[in-house]
């Protein structure tokens, strides 16, 4: 008789453990403090390494951000190596689903390569703390005129240090199964500094990972690095051609790779 009030206790934690739900807040919050954790492992280590706030602090963060994906059940499928092989800076530009894309972004990060940001991930705690050791610019979204002064300041830091630059265009994150329609910053700052664009596109997260629906399962993500675009000889007259024809290459490349993603664990229902 004992016995038997044991059983709903057994079930309750099994149920919650093969729940979805539990599932995806488990890895979601493992996720935070596992990276919380670990910028405050880089903390330290970056400044002695450098003394201060450098791009060269990155390659330190990337090696320390490259085995997360195994703990999240998450794999990458990487193609388009070679465009990534261009001297000197360029702006990279890709969507932006979630933070999850950190993952992504370390994948193929190249040397000299930091990014630009919203000025709120400066308070993420220890995270915030390694963005701006690693040389982060952080633009105020709110205000434009703010956001594009800090933007002309980095256009010049990037040729004067030979600094990379990663940006958002779609300016905030998007789950939608598609792409926004993209800001211009990006595109103003590589006319700016007469530097090439390179597009890079992560495939729909849909199949693995939903918000809404609570849902996070292991996935593969393709990561397609695409042709870069030149800017040479561009006036800030060019910006919305450079923009449209940025955003078609992507929106087009974006629907080719989601379309194709291996589903590891069978599809998803909606
Ligand atoms: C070891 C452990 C470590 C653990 C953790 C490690 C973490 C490490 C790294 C993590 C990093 C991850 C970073 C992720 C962060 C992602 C983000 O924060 S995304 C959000 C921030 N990014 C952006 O917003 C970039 C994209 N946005 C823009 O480019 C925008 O254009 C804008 C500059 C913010 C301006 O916004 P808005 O006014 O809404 O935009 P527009 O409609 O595009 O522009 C209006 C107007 O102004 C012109 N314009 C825009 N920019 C410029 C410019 N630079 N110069 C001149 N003019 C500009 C634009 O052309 C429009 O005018 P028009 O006449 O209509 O054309
Ligand atoms: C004490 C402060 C606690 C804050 C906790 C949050 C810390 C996050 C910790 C770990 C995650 C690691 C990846 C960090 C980088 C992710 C940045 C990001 O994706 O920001 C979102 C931003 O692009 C768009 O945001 P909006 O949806 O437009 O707004």
């Amino acid at each position: 008789m004992d016995v038997l009030w044991m059983v709903p206790l057994l079930l309750i934690p099994l149920l919650m453990w093969t729940s979805g739900a539990f599932v995806f807040y488990f890895k979601k919050f493992f996720y935070v403090a596992w990276m919380m954790c670990l910028a405050l492992l880089a903390i330290p280590l970056c400044i002695l390494k450098s003394g201060g706030r450098d791009v060269e602090n990155m390659r330190l963060i990337r090696s320390l951000v490259r085995h997360v994906k195994y703990l999240l059940g998450l794999r990458f499928e990487v193609s388009g190596w070679e465009h990534l092989q261009t001297e000197g800076p360029y702006v990279i530009i890709s969507n932006h689903q979630s933070s999850l894309d950190v993952l992504g972004l370390m994948e193929i990060l190249p040397d000299r390569c930091t990014m630009i940001a919203k000025k709120e991930l400066i308070y993420a705690g220890t995270v915030g703390l390694i963005c701006w050791l690693g040389g982060i610019v952080f633009i105020n979204r709110k205000k434009t005129s703010d956001a594009k002064s800090v933007m002309a300041d980095a256009a010049e830091t990037m040729l004067k240090d030979q600094i990379r630059l990663w940006v958002f265009p779609e300016g905030t994150r998007n789950q939608n199964g598609d792409l926004l329609p993209f800001k211009k910053g990006a595109f103003h700052l590589a006319v700016q500094a007469q530097v090439p664009i390179i597009p890079v596109v992560f495939s729909s997260y849909r199949s693995f990972y939903l918000r809404k629906e609570k849902q996070f399962k292991s996935g593969t993500i393709r990561l397609k690095i695409l042709p870069k675009i030149e800017t040479k000889g561009l006036t800030s007259d060019d910006v919305s051609d450079l923009c449209d024809k940025s955003f078609n290459v992507m929106h087009s490349a974006f629907l080719e790779t989601s379309s194709s993603v291996p589903q590891s664990n069978g599809p998803v229902s909606h």
